[in-house]
C-alpha cells in the first residue's frame, strides 16, 4: 500500500440523544446500528450520547440489544485487528450498547411521546445530552407525517428560530427515502413538514451521498487542474450512469410492489450522481454553496420524455421459462405485477456547459454483475492522420468513476502498439482506492449520521431538490401508469435474471448511434 496524507480529525459531535423510530426494522439492523457501531469504533460518537429505540414489539432493552448484536455480526465488516472471533470489536459495541434503551410503543399514540419526553429528560440529566435530539424516522414513509405531528403536539420539536426565548438545545429529524411517491406527494410532504420544522432541522437522507467515492467526485473534478477544462459539451460526447445489482428484491417484495426500480433508485441515487458530475464549481465547500450548485443542475434538466424511459422486469411474462428467476414469483409480489425491476432513461442538462450531451441512466435488479459506475465518453480524435494505418476506427477515450465495488478511477486512451506499423491499441490508467488507502469497514451511513450530529446538511437533499427530481421523472411514471391502465401488463419488457437488462434499453442508445458499456465487463471501456 502506498503512503497517503493523514486524515483531518473530525470535530467532536454535539452531545445528543437519538430517538430511532423503527428500532426493530431492516434498515436499523442493516445500516443504522452498524454505522453507530462504526462511529463508536472510531471514537466519533459524542461523549454524551443516548440511543432510544422505538417500535411496537413488546421487548426489553436487554433483548433488543442482544438481537441487534446478532444482526451486527452479519452486517458489519469490523476492522480485523480489533475484532473478536465474531467480527465485532467488543469494546466498541459495549460503549454503544451501554447507551441504548428500548421504549415499546405505537407511533400513532400520543402517550408514546409523553414517555419519550421523560426518557429524553433523563438522558439530559444522567448522560449530559443537553436536550439535543435527533429523531430518526426509520419507518414506512406513510408514517413520517404522523410522527412529526405527534412530536410537535408533544412539544418535543420546537423550531429554535421561532422561539425568541426558546430552548438552547437543537432538535433534528432524519427522513428516510423514498421522499414521496410522485411530484405531488413530495410537494405535499415538504409542505406538511415545513409547517412544523425549519429546513435546517430536516435531514433527507440518501445513502449514496455517504459513500466516499461519491463525495470524491467533487475532489476529483475541482481539486485537479486537468479535468475541469475538458468537462463540457466541447469535449464530452455523453455520460452513462449505471447502478446494476445482482440481487433481486429479496425480502422486500411488499415495499418494492409499491415502489419499483424508478422510485427506488432514480430520483435519489442516480440523480445524485448526475448532479455531482454535472454541477458547476462551488465557491466553497459549505452546505449552502454545494446545495445551490447541485440544485441548479437539477433545475436545468428537462422532464424526461416518456419515449426516453425504458422499463423492464426480470422473468416477466414467463417468457423466460419456468426455471428462470421471475419477479412475479417472489414473496409478496402479485403474480401479474407490472412493477419494473429495471429502468433506463435518457436525460439532458439544458445549460451552457451540457447542452446536447445526453446523460443515460440505468439501474436494475438481477443483472449479470454488481457495479455502480459513472462512465464519461469523450469525443473522438479527428480521424485523418490515421487514415493509412491498420486502425479501422479510432476508439474514444472513456473516463470511468467506479463507485462500487472495487472503487476506482480509470482512464482509457490509445497508444501505439509495439512494432513497425502505426497500429493503435486501447490501454488504461487505473487508480484503485485499495492501493492507496486502508479498506474502511464503513456501511456508508457513518458520515451521514455524524453530519446530523454536527448539523451539516451538505450531504442531504434540500426540499426544492427532491421536488426537482420528481418533476424530472414524473412523465415516465405517468406514461407507464397510462399504459398499464390500457392493459399493458403483457407489454412489460422482460429480461433474463443474470442478464444485461431488456433489449429496449439498448435501443434507447442505438437510436442515438451509441451503446451501453457492457455490465458484465464494466471498466473495459468497450461498447456492448
Ligand atoms: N431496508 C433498507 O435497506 C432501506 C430502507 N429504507 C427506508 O427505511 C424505512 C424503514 O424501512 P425498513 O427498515 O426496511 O422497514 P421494516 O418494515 O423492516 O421496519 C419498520 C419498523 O417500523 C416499526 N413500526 C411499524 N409500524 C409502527 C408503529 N405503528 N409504531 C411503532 N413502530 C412501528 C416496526 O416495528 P414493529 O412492527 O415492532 O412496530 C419496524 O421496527 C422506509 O422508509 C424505507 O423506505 C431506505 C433505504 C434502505
Ligand atoms: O436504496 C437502495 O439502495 C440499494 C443499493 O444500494 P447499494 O449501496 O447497495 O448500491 C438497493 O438495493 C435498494 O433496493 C434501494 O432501496
Amino acid at each position: 500500500m502506498m503512503s497517503s496524507p493523514p486524515r483531518r480529525a473530525p470535530r467532536p459531535a454535539d452531545p445528543c440523544s437519538m430517538v430511532l423510530f423503527g428500532a426493530t426494522g431492516d434498515l436499523t439492523q442493516r445500516l443504522v446500528i452498524p454505522a453507530l457501531y462504526n462511529l463508536s469504533r472510531t471514537d466519533t460518537l459524542p461523549e454524551s450520547f443516548t440511543l432510544i429505540g422505538v417500535a411496537r414489539a413488546e421487548t426489553t432493552t436487554e433483548a433488543w440489544r442482544n438481537e441487534l448484536y446478532q444482526s451486527l455480526q452479519k452486517f458489519v465488516g469490523a476492522a480485523k485487528a480489533e475484532a473478536g472471533p465474531d467480527g465485532v470489536d467488543a469494546a466498541a459495541w459495549r460503549r454503544l450498547a451501554d447507551r441504548m434503551v428500548y421504549v415499546p410503543g405505537d407511533l400513532s399514540k400520543p402517550e408514546l411521546y409523553e414517555t419519550l419526553r421523560g426518557v429524553l429528560d433523563q438522558a439530559a440529566s444522567d448522560n449530559g445530552t443537553q436536550g439535543n435530539a435527533i429523531f430518526y424516522l426509520a419507518i414506512a414513509a406513510q408514517l413520517f407525517c404522523t410522527v412529526v405531528k405527534h412530536l410537535c403536539e408533544a412539544k418535543l420539536i420546537n423550531p429554535p428560530r421561532e422561539a425568541d426565548e426558546g430552548p438552547k438545545f437543537w432538535r433534528r429529524v432524519v427522513i428516510e427515502k423514498p421522499f414521496g411517491h410522485s411530484l405531488d406527494s413530495a410537494r405535499d410532504l415538504n409542505t406538511r413538514l415545513g409547517r412544523i420544522l425549519n429546513e435546517d432541522q430536516i435531514f433527507r437522507i440518501d445513502h449514496f451521498l455517504g459513500k466516499d467515492t461519491v463525495q470524491s467526485i467533487m475532489a476529483f473534478r475541482f481539486g485537479n487542474g486537468l479535468f475541469e477544462p475538458i468537462w463540457n459539451r466541447d469535449r464530452i460526447d455523453h455520460v452513462q450512469i449505471t447502478a446494476a445489482e445482482t440481487v433481486g428484491v429479496e425480502t422486500r417484495g411488499r415495499f418494492y410492489e409499491a415502489t419499483g426500480a424508478l422510485r427506488d433508485m432514480l430520483p435519489n441515487h442516480l440523480l445524485t450522481l448526475l448532479s455531482m458530475v454535472a454541477m458547476e464549481p462551488p465557491v466553497s465547500f459549505d452546505a449552502a454553496n454545494i446545495l445551490a450548485k447541485k440544485a441548479e443542475v437539477l433545475a436545468a434538466i428537462p422532464e424526461v420524455k416518456p419515449a426516453c424511459a425504458v422499463r423492464g422486469q426480470y422473468g416477466a411474462g414467463e417468457v423466460l421459462g419456468k426455471e428462470a428467476r421471475a419477479y412475479r414469483r417472489e414473496a409478496n409480489v402479485a403474480p401479474d405485477s407490472n412493477v419494473e425491476t429495471y429502468v433506463a432513461m435518457r436525460l439532458e442538462v439544458d445549460n451552457w456547459r451540457w447542452a446536447g450531451v445526453p446523460f443515460y441512466l440505468r439501474t436494475g435488479k438481477h443483472l449479470s454483475r454488481r457495479v455502480t459506475e459513472i462512465a464519461i465518453r469523450f469525443k473522438p480524435a479527428p480521424y485523418k492522420p490515421f487514415q493509412d494505418t491498420p486502425v479501422v476506427a479510432l476508439r474514444p477515450n472513456w473516463l470511468l468513476l467506479r463507485i462500487a465495488p472495487d472503487e476506482a478511477i480509470s482512464l482509457q486512451f490509445e497508444i501505439k502498439r509495439p512494432g513497425p506499423a502505426m497500429d493503435l491499441a486501447s490501454v488504461k490508467m487505473d487508480f484503485r482506492y485499495e492501493d492507496w488507502f486502508p479498506k474502511e469497514a464503513n456501511v456508508g451511513y457513518e458520515t451521514l449520521i455524524y453530519d446530523v450530529m454536527i448539523g451539516d446538511q451538505t450531504l442531504f437533499m434540500r426540499a426544492d431538490m427532491v421536488e426537482q427530481t420528481w418533476r424530472i421523472v414524473q412523465p415516465a411514471l405517468d406514461g407507464w401508469a397510462e399504459e398499464d391502465a390500457n392493459g399493458g401488463a403483457a407489454e412489460m419488457p422482460a429480461y433474463a435474471s443474470g442478464g444485461a437488462g431488456p433489449g429496449e434499453a439498448a435501443t434507447l442508445l442505438a437510436r442515438d448511434g451509441r451503446s451501453w458499456l457492457p455490465i458484465d465487463d464494466a471498466g473495459s471501456g468497450e461498447p456492448a
